[in-house]
């Protein structure tokens, strides 16, 4: 194999934020032309502050940096992206309202236009791609998985040499995910692009990339080629130890008493009616890809969509439709917007944390001690890294920022249990943790309705599995006769759910 040199190295770069974390404690890393480049690590352990810098949106504390060679400073957005580096983020900014081609040009704006011109060059970008998509119809109206492909236009059409990808399969399905792989591949070696590619996922990371570095707590701990390393031995350097997957039991457990019954629950254009029953003890699984209504029954149930109609009642108790009814009846939703619906940035940990306990108890004083003891409850629960519980929720990290949303609601007053993704962004160690968490909550007696897009994760702790697609329930799926595939059949719509063995 004949290697380049670096398009991009750091040495020794390390980052000081003002409160004196320190981020990144000097790390190393190559990125060569025709490479795909994987960078993992736990919460917090650093990535997306190396991000930040690389793509000029905050300062190295120390450190060099070196663009073909050439010692640089890059201290505005417009630096790298000048030279030649693009980010993508998880959460895509694009303009939902403006077309693709639009959305692609949106950096060039401001300059002399010709729009035959333009169109003829973006269509050649594309078509690199090999997944097209039209340009001209709205962002909006675009599956997820092409709004993808216009963020990495948007990218290539800046001119970009090194492509930097922040998770940028987390909220894809499992197709999106192989067009992505797939155009990874074609930048990569057909354009020999760099690819610097983020991910919690070991078997994307197993799959896509030629090398691997993995930081903990701001320092590069593994790089090595992908090929000499298996999964194992990156969770352990992840999580500074050894993470044994969870296993799947080998027999169903028996589901308790009835607890929440959900009758005829519909919302107009999102979700069909539904009924189902949620036991002492049980963990639901919702399988279903983006779209699918699984978010929105999520809603429903919580009261958290106006529209939604039908019944749901706890305990032969009426919930009321509103979302500080079910609060006050014990329901608890994390969802999965966390960032608009999880918390208050401008609240400490603690602070955040005591909010579920202030509605839960009908806007009951919490006093300082009670509300310490269970950060700190919380802290060691879910390992957040945190500086204490004084830390304001945006100096997390976003996957530790995750954990106090999933922390709050884990009180004695909870009686019913949603989670909506609990564990997208959150690395391997945690995330093992939260489902081993969600698994004694239930065997402890609590009701637990569980949305993910994991479907190893729903097969090892759900007691049964309803399956959503197109806003409707389509049927259900028992965990300890389905297999991760027949559940991506199922839900991507090519397998009839009666068909795959589960019953409807
Ligand atoms: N603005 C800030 N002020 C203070 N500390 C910060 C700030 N932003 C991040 N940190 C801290 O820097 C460390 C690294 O955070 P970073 O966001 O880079 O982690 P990460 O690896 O991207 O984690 P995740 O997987 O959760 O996104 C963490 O300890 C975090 O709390």
């Amino acid at each position: 194999m004949v290697t380049h040199p670096p398009l991009l190295s750091l040495d020794g770069v390390t980052k000081t934020f003002p409160n004196g974390t320190v981020a990144l404690a000097g790390v190393d890393l190559d990125l060569r032309a025709g490479r795909v480049h994987g960078l993992l690590g736990a919460n917090g352990a650093g990535k997306s502050t190396l991000i930040k810098i690389l793509s000029g949106a905050l300062p190295a504390s120390g450190g060099a940096i070196r663009w073909h060679g050439e010692a640089v400073r890059w201290t505005r957005p417009r630096h790298p992206r000048e030279a030649g580096v693009a980010t993508i983020y998880q959460h895509i900014p694009l303009v939902p309202t403006l077309s693709a081609l639009e959305n692609i040009l949106l950096d060039e704006r401001g300059t002399w236009r010709n729009r035959t011109a333009d169109r003829e060059r973006i269509g050649a970008i594309v078509s690199t791609l090999g997944h097209p998509f039209d340009l001209n119809t709205p962002v909006a109206q675009l599956p997820i998985g092409a709004r993808q492909m216009v963020a990495i236009a948007q990218a290539l059409a800046g001119g970009a040499e090194l492509v930097v990808m922040d998770e940028p399969t987390a909220s894809l399905a499992g197709d999106e995910r192989q067009t992505v792989y797939r155009t990874i591949r074609r930048l990569a070696y057909d354009e020999g692009k760099a690819i610097l590619f983020v991910s919690h996922f070991l078997d994307e990371i197993m799959a896509l990339t030629d090398e691997v570095t993995v930081l903990r707590d701001g320092r590069a701990v593994l790089h090595a080629e992908t090929d000499t390393l298996d999964e194992a031995r990156i969770a352990e350097a992840i999580a500074g130890r050894a993470v044994a997957a969870i296993a799947r039991p080998d027999q169903a457990r028996s589901l308790g008493e009835p607890r929440l019954e959900v009758q005829d629950l519909r919302s107009p254009g999102k979700l069909s009616p539904v009924s189902f029953t949620l036991h002492t003890g049980e963990v639901l699984g919702i399988a279903g890809v983006l779209g699918s209504g699984r978010s929105e029954l999520m809603h429903a149930v919580f009261g958290s969509d106006p529209d939604a109609r039908g019944q749901v009642l706890l305990d032969g108790e009426t919930v009321g439709r509103y979302p500080d009814e079910a609060v006050a009846a014990g329901l608890a939703l994390v969802p999965e917007d966390r960032a608009e619906q999880g918390y208050v940035p401008q609240f400490s940990l603690a602070e955040n944390i005591a909010l579920a306990r202030v509605s839960q108890r009908g806007g009951a004083f919490i006093d300082a001690a009670s509300e310490r003891a269970d950060a700190k409850a919380a802290i060691d629960r879910l390992s957040i890294k945190a500086p204490g519980g004084d830390a304001l929720v945006t100096e997390l990290s976003g996957g530790n920022a995750q954990k106090v949303v999933v922390a709050k609601w884990l009180t004695d007053d909870t009686r019913v249990l949603l989670l909506d993704e609990p564990t997208a962004g959150i690395d391997i160690g945690a995330r093992t943790d939260i489902l081993k968490l969600v698994r004694a909550l239930a065997d402890g007696g609590l009701p637990v309705m569980l949305v993910s897009s994991e479907f190893e994760e729903l097969l090892a702790i759900c007691d049964r599995i309803l399956v959503m697609r197109d806003g409707r329930m389509i049927g259900q799926a028992d965990p300890y006769a389905t297999s991760e595939t027949d559940l991506t059949l199922m839900t991507g719509g090519t397998t009839d759910v009666a068909a795959a063995g589960a019953n409807a």
